[in-house]
């Protein structure tokens, strides 16, 4: 019987263990550069079997909140290289969640103080983290953004495709395109983020041209193999909706299997939230979901995350409900939490109060069971 402490390759990606570190945002990339102790933070963390960096935008039209990474410059690649060779000189293996957070963002973040993209000119109920002059964080409204006109979607395209070219030059084992939690990929998938009326609008299919067209350039750029994709079919962060999710996730996975991915990673339920969360009028089937994908002649591994505990963990991979199972928070305040784990040892409580912005505490000086 397969364990959650199993090895496996998932296309390229050689994994130590069904452990992966979710991606977590922490607003410690002054001016879009990864911080030298970001090095020290993921290599501490290198015995997972997979670690997914924070999310890490594709353009400066990209960013949406203040002192989050970008893979779109030299200094930016610079500094991504010196968390892959820190990785990989633990033996760890990692991939980069590449980002564009379309209508989440704020125009003080856009190019020229410009307003948000996004597929419909529709404001997000949801709010970005802005640093101040004085340097204090603060959570505000996003602006309002501007409908993409539709010969602005190839240069996005090519966006995504050049920097999965940069993550591959930064020493990346490979990139996760991030599809869920109400940013642009998903704001396009949504019919309450998309009421276009042309190619990328309407139906099922139009809606999800846009992913298909990013994972078509990007599979092609570096090889589907090193390629893994983010989606959180109900989620309703950065208030993301839809009232009929399966047959459009269903249609969305079906899509997938169109290439030889590394993996599908899901969100179940509500990000951070209620693992039973729904959107429309039934409960999400998430075996159906896979199912399909499999069905379709999908490869990739399946990751699930949202909640899971060791005990959880276990059980899902036991029975064959996943391969990996990505963890978040745990992993912050864990750098040894694949041990943990193994051992089933205490576990370090996080302080939420250091997740955003800062620096080394709350990132680097959460004890490791040999230091304890
Ligand atoms: C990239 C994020 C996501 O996927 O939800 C994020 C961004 C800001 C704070 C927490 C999470």
């Amino acid at each position: 019987m397969t364990t959650l402490f199993d090895p496996l390759v998932a296309g390229e990606l050689k994994l130590a263990n069904r452990i992966a570190m979710a991606p977590l945002t922490r607003n410690r990339a002054p001016g879009a550069v990864p911080a030298a102790m970001t090095a020290t933070y993921y290599a501490q963390r290198a015995s997972a079997g997979l670690l997914i960096t924070e999310a890490t935008a594709i353009s400066h039209q990209g960013q949406g909140y203040s002192d989050v990474p970008g893979l779109y410059a030299p200094e930016q690649i610079a500094g991504w290289r010196r968390v892959t060779e820190a990785v990989h000189a633990a033996g760890g293996t990692i991939v980069t969640q590449l980002w564009h957070v379309g209508r989440v963002s704020h125009s003080a973040l856009q190019p020229g103080g410009a307003a948000p993209v996004a597929p419909s000119a529709i404001t997000a109920k949801t709010k970005t983290y802005l640093v101040n002059a004085d340097g204090s964080g603060s959570f505000v409204p996003t602006s309002e953004p501007r409908a993409l006109d539709i010969d602005e979607i190839p240069g996005i395209v090519e966006d995504y495709r050049r920097a999965a070219r940069a993550a591959i030059e930064a020493g990346f084992d490979g990139v996760e395109v991030h599809a869920a939690n109400g940013y642009l990929i998903d704001q396009f998938l949504r019919s309450g983020s998309n009421q276009r009326t042309d190619a990328y609008g309407g139906s099922i299919a139009n809606r999800a041209r846009l992913l298909v067209e990013v994972m078509d350039a990007i599979t092609a750029e570096i090889g589907a193999g090193r390629v893994g994709i983010r989606i959180s079919p109900v989620t309703p962060a950065n208030d993301a909706a839809d009232p009929d999710p399966q047959p459009l996730f269903t249609y969305v996975v079906e899509q997938l299997a169109r290439w030889p991915l590394a993996y599908v990673h899901i969100i179940e339920g509500a990000t951070g939230g209620p693992r039973d969360f729904q959107q429309g009028e039934a409960p999400f089937d998430y075996a159906a979901l896979r199912a399909a994908y499999a069905q379709a002649g999908g490869q990739g591994a399946w990751m699930v995350n949202n909640g899971y505990d060791r005990e959880l963990a276990i059980a899902a991979v036991a029975a064959g409900r996943a391969d990996i199972v990505a963890f978040g928070k745990a992993f912050i305040a864990n750098p040894d939490l694949v041990q943990r784990l193994r051992e089933n040892a205490p576990l370090n409580a996080w302080d939420s109060r250091t997740f955003y912005g800062g620096g080394e505490h709350g990132y680097l000086d959460y004890p490791a069971l040999s230091s304890a």
